[in-house]
């Protein structure tokens, strides 16, 4: 059974799937992390890989950029193919004063200025947040590793390049911690269609100081956080 965007059948993808931006990342975590992954859609090239960790049976599927691109996905993922945790796994600019590069933060509100969760109930001001139990279960797995993981409200933007820098120090005084595109559309769809949904991210860069995560050690930052998500599973 197919839908428009994913060529698969049912059973194909596990309960639990982990949705990096990158098709590539998503390439990437099922050769380094997996176990027996095989690939089990590609339409557009949006890989979709399905193998187990630690025994566990999950997913890794990239998401592409954006709240259209990551919202048609995990609906797809959720009503189609039975699919009942969704795990986004991505990059983030830093907002708050306390955020460095590198850090990893969790989502456990996603603010927006999408319109996608007021069209959802009638105009109003749906609060896009964590599962309680996964956030709860990521945290936990941050710290049995030893990382020291940030936790609070994240920002997700329709635009990436702002045409006024000054917003994201606004967004500073409320205590938003990072800026991502995809989180509060995920939270929204998830509720929706009945399942659950958490996102942590790894800062790459810091949109206020400017700082940049050099490129050679992306990879370093970017593995710690799939061994979280994977440990939390
Ligand atoms: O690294 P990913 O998961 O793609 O996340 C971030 O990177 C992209 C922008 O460069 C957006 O998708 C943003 O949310
Ligand atoms: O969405 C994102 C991700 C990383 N850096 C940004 O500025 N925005």
């Amino acid at each position: 059974m197919s839908t428009p965007h994913i060529s698969a059948n049912v059973g194909d993808f596990a309960e639990t799937v982990l949705m990096p931006g990158d098709p590539l990342r998503a390439q990437y975590i099922a050769e380094n992390f997996l176990d027996d992954a095989v690939q089990v859609t590609g339409v557009r090239n949006m890989y979709g890989f399905t193998g187990t960790y630690k025994g566990k049976p999950v997913s890794i599927m990239g998401s592409g950029m954006g709240i259209p691109s990551m919202s048609i996905y995990a609906r797809e993922l959720i009503v189609s193919f039975g699919v009942k945790n969704i795990i986004r796994i991505g990059t983030c600019g830093g907002i708050g004063s306390d955020i460095k590069i590198r850090d990893v933060i969790f989502a456990q509100g996603a603010s927006t200025d999408s319109n996608v969760n007021r069209a959802r109930v009638r105009g109003t001001d749906f609060a896009a947040i964590a599962n309680f139990d996964l956030l709860l279960n990521g945290v936990n797995a941050a710290k049995d590793l030893g990382i020291d993981a940030k936790v609070g409200n994240v920002f997700t933007t329709d635009t990436f390049y702002q045409a006024d820098d000054t917003f994201y120090k606004d967004l500073d005084k409320l205590g938003v911690l990072a800026v991502d595109m995809e989180t509060a559309g995920l939270y929204g769809v998830a509720a929706e269609y009945g399942a659950k949904a958490m996102a942590l991210f790894t800062v790459s860069d810091h949109v206020i100081t400017g700082e940049a995560t050099p490129a050679d050690e992306r990879q370093t930052t970017f593995n710690e956080m799939v061994k979280i998500a994977l440990e939390s599973i």
